[in-house]
């Protein structure tokens, strides 16, 4: 988290979600250049050894992520963190402006299944072109965009518990799951995030040309079917998935702060 993250500055709603809308444009990105590639479904069959070429890349991509001093805040962490090395360069401490238990908040599990076995049918094409080394790696991209985002519900939760102490305290002592969720679950807020992903969907996704291309265009963006992504995919992953997995961190945080 870099917004109001730093020395002596206090985290806020405001700046918690401007950095979620950042990671939004890192989530459009890294699927529009997954969908470059077709589904390549070797590269997720178990043929080699002991797992999927997909599991295999993420698992080494991960070491030297490590090494190079990645997954030092609450909100990057790994797939895999069994017997990961120490970073190998000195890394900056950042300051801890959530609770200890932050670091046992993760859904990586979730994340990981809802990505291969939802997401992924749903914006690539049928097809296997072979280029499966390049596709694992537009895939790590995926997963650790997504990822990010989600984990980022332990500042989301720091600040509304923050904000009203009196509201969350409570339910928290109750481990009163559902009541937690409804209080930290804001509606409007929900239907904005849906329409600026799609909206994204359809800029960042748009064929570029010189020449004023009439044919193709609907109030001035592409229409959705000449889109690098389909921006309701966009939408759909936010509603089915990703804002439900961020809640369920903020609950999950939630339920250890007073620990
Ligand atoms: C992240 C927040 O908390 C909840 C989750 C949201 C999300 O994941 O985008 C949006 C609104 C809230 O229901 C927030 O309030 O900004």
């Amino acid at each position: 988290m870099d917004a109001g993250g730093g020395a002596g500055e206090q985290l806020s709603l405001a700046a918690v979600r401007d950095q979620l809308i950042r990671e939004e444009d890192s989530i459009v990105f890294s699927l529009i250049e997954r969908a470059k590639r077709p589904r390549n479904a070797p590269a997720y069959s178990s043929a080699g050894a002991g797992g999927s070429l997909a599991e295999f890349f993420v698992r080494e991509a991960e070491v030297l992520h490590a090494k190079a001093g990645h997954y030092q805040k609450p909100e990057d962490i790994p797939f895999f963190p069994q017997d990961l090395p120490p970073p190998l360069f000195p890394t900056k401490g950042f300051p801890k402006v959530l609770h200890p238990s932050a670091s046992r908040v993760c859904v990586n599990d979730a994340v990981w299944k809802m990505y291969f076995d939802e997401l992924l049918p749903l914006f690539t094409a049928d097809g296997d072109d072979g280029n499966y080394a390049e596709t694992v790696a537009l895939d790590f991209a995926c997963l650790q965009a997504l990822s990010r985002r989600i984990h980022c519900g332990k500042y989301v939760a720091e600040v509304k518990f923050k904000d009203s102490p009196q509201d969350y305290t409570p339910p928290i002592h109750a481990k009163d799951s559902n009541a937690l969720m409804n209080l930290l679950t804001f509606k409007e807020v929900v239907e904005k995030v849906k329409k600026r992903v799609e909206k994204k969907a359809r800029i960042f996704g748009q064929n570029v040309t010189l020449e004023e291309d009439t044919v193709n265009k609907q109030d001035g963006n592409a229409r959705d079917s000449e889109c690098k992504v389909d921006p309701k995919v966009l939408s759909k992953l936010y509603d089915l998935w990703v804002m439900p997995l961020t809640k369920d961190v903020e609950v999950e945080y939630l339920l250890l702060r007073l620990n």
